[in-house]
């Protein structure tokens, strides 16, 4: 059987070779296509090789009835429709290594650009303009550079601006004091990075959670005459935001590769003076084009060949015996992780996974790995999956411990779920009851029974007279219904959590007028 693979955005022919190797694969490149086009030629493919360009959307994944697998050659994934992939059984593999020394290569000469304006003296030049004046820069050496986002592309730019002679302070939810002193850099919260920071980089994923990141709130934080640079994805900083920031000489200038609508043309961003900007030309050399090339096409060979991926981006399958026993659980286990995720306010270090009654009979490795997606997934967003999540965990240094017992104190099932920060412990259990599905069955040591769905509202206070009805007025004036309530108490006057479900999510401003109220002491917005 020959497998026909369409390339649809530019690709290193050098890093196609495994592709064009293959006896059994024939490689069409086009790269030129509509999405009308696209959608007509997707038919005769088996899979599809594409940058950031291509929207694979989910008319591509209906169009495209013989597609196997979706290669991304290189780490971002937001261009595709991942639940699609998976809905219609697609493998997406992408290559989170290939460019990342050149992307944080671009962030280096983004950040020198733009402290010493090179782009714009080199305009005013040909332009006839001989103008030293207006082009007077700043050094870099013992300015404090702040990233956002140490992963992997953020690690390496912290490397290259301490050669630079630069102080560097770093905020990611995974980054330990430990792990900053080893690398010479300072480990802070956002607020401090923001705050002490003379350039902000930031190197994150787009996620709900990133998207704004740096808004108006952040800015004002900022030092005045601060420098931002954005070489990771358009919409980590509200441009918008941006724009005023600029106009209100707060932030001295911006550099950008990505927008938040791509490719952009007659930008008010690029009106300004102060910004200077790339389209997109990150992972843009010819070296990290032949390594992503090489790392996607070898993965799609693999797969075509009935192997494991290396870099697997959906949901793989898991073996249908072992599969059919565990099914039930799965949605369980992966809101355990979720909801534990959105209980603990700083990044996992060790997540506890119980397995008690009849689940201690089972083969749950596949269950653990779903718990650990859900954890994951607040900080790593989608492209952790239940193939990667045991990996990106160790990557992490987070400790994962399996644990078995027969006994379920009256459930015949049960999964008791840990995780532990820097600072404290929490922990979450649920079961499967027959013919009424999941339910959380504890928070804590709390007593609850809710369905882990939809949007709730957890209240740690005081065990007072009045409590639950001022959560209820307050609620009611921001129009929040109240599905369901439970409460617990550790004793009578003492410590006690609510948990509400509600009709609809409680945006901040609601947060924080329950937050005030008298005998509250902390109150959590979770989304399942
Ligand atoms: N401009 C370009 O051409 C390129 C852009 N990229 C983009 O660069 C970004 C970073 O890529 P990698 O370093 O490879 O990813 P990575 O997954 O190695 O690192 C991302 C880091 O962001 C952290 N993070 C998540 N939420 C956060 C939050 N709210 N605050 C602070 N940190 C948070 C994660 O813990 C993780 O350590 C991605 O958006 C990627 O798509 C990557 C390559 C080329
Ligand atoms: O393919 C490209 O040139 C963009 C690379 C990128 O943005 C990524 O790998 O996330």
């Amino acid at each position: 059987m020959t497998f026909r693979i369409l390339i649809s955005d530019p690709l290193s022919e050098d890093g196609i070779f495994p592709l064009r190797e293959a006896d059994n694969i024939e490689v069409v490149m086009e790269t030129d296509l509509t999405n009308d086009q696209l959608l007509e030629r997707i038919k005769d493919f088996d899979g599809l090789l594409v940058r950031s360009q291509t929207q694979v959307t989910k008319e591509v994944f209906a169009h495209g009835e013989k597609l196997k697998v979706i290669g991304r050659a290189g780490v971002g994934v937001d261009n595709i429709d991942l639940e699609a992939a998976t809905e219609a059984g697609v493998i997406v593999v992408n290559a989170p290594d290939g460019n990342t020394n050149s992307a944080a290569e671009h962030t280096m000469a983004m950040l020198m650009s733009l402290a010493r304006k090179i782009p714009q003296a080199y305009y005013a030049l040909k332009q006839e303009r001989w103008d030293r004046k207006s082009h007077v820069g700043v050094e870099l050496k013992n300015k404090t550079l702040g990233i956002v986002g140490l992963g992997r592309i953020g690690a390496e730019v912290a490397t290259r601006a301490k050669g630079q002679r630069m102080n560097v302070i770093a905020y990611d939810p995974f980054l330990t004091e430990e792990k900053a002193e080893n690398m010479g850099i300072e480990c802070g919260t956002i607020e401090e990075v923001l705050k002490a920071a003379d350039f902000i980089t930031v190197h994150t994923p787009l996620l709900k959670e990133t998207k704004h990141l740096i808004n108006q709130d952040a800015f004002d934080l900022m030092k005045d005459s601060v420098r931002v640079i954005n070489c990771a994805r358009g919409g980590i900083i509200d441009e918008d935001a941006l724009y005023e920031a600029i106009m209100a000489k707060k932030v001295a200038g911006a550099a950008l590769d990505v927008f938040e609508e791509e490719p952009i043309s007659n930008h008010k961003l690029l009106e300004l003076p102060e910004v200077i900007a790339t389209p997109h030309l990150g992972a843009s050399t010819v070296e990290a084009q032949e390594n992503v090339a090489i790392d996607v096409s070898r993965d799609v060979v693999n797969i075509l060949s009935g192997g494991v991926p290396q870099n697997p981006v959906n949901l793989p399958a898991v073996p249908q015996d072992i599969m059919s026993e565990i099914e039930p659980y799965f949605h369980l286990s992966e809101k355990l992780g979720a909801f534990l995720a959105r209980l603990v306010e700083e990044a996992a270090e060790e997540i506890n996974i119980y397995y008690a009654g009849e689940l201690s009979e089972l083969e749950v490795a596949p269950l653990t790995r779903n718990t650990v997606k859900g954890v994951l997934k607040r900080y790593l967003g989608d492209h952790v999956n239940d193939v990667n999540a045991a990996y990106l965990a160790e990557k992490k240094s987070i400790i994962i411990n399996e644990n078995k017992t027969s006994t379920t104190k009256g459930f015949t099932n049960l999964i008791t779920v840990e995780v532990k920060t820097k600072s404290e412990t929490r922990k979450v259990a649920g079961t499967l009851l027959n013919g009424y599905g999941a339910r959380i069955i504890k928070v804590d040591n709390y007593r609850v029974d809710v369905i882990p769905e939809g949007h709730m509202v957890l209240v740690h206070h005081k065990d007072q007279p009045g409590a639950i009805g001022r959560v209820g007025t307050t609620l009611a004036k921001d129009n929040i219904n109240i599905a369901t309530m439970q409460v617990g108490r550790s004793d009578v006057g003492g410590d006690a959590i609510m948990m509400l479900t509600v009709d609809k999510q409680v945006e901040q401003t609601g947060l924080e007028l329950l937050k005030e109220l008298e005998d509250i002491y902390k109150v959590t917005a979770v989304t399942l």
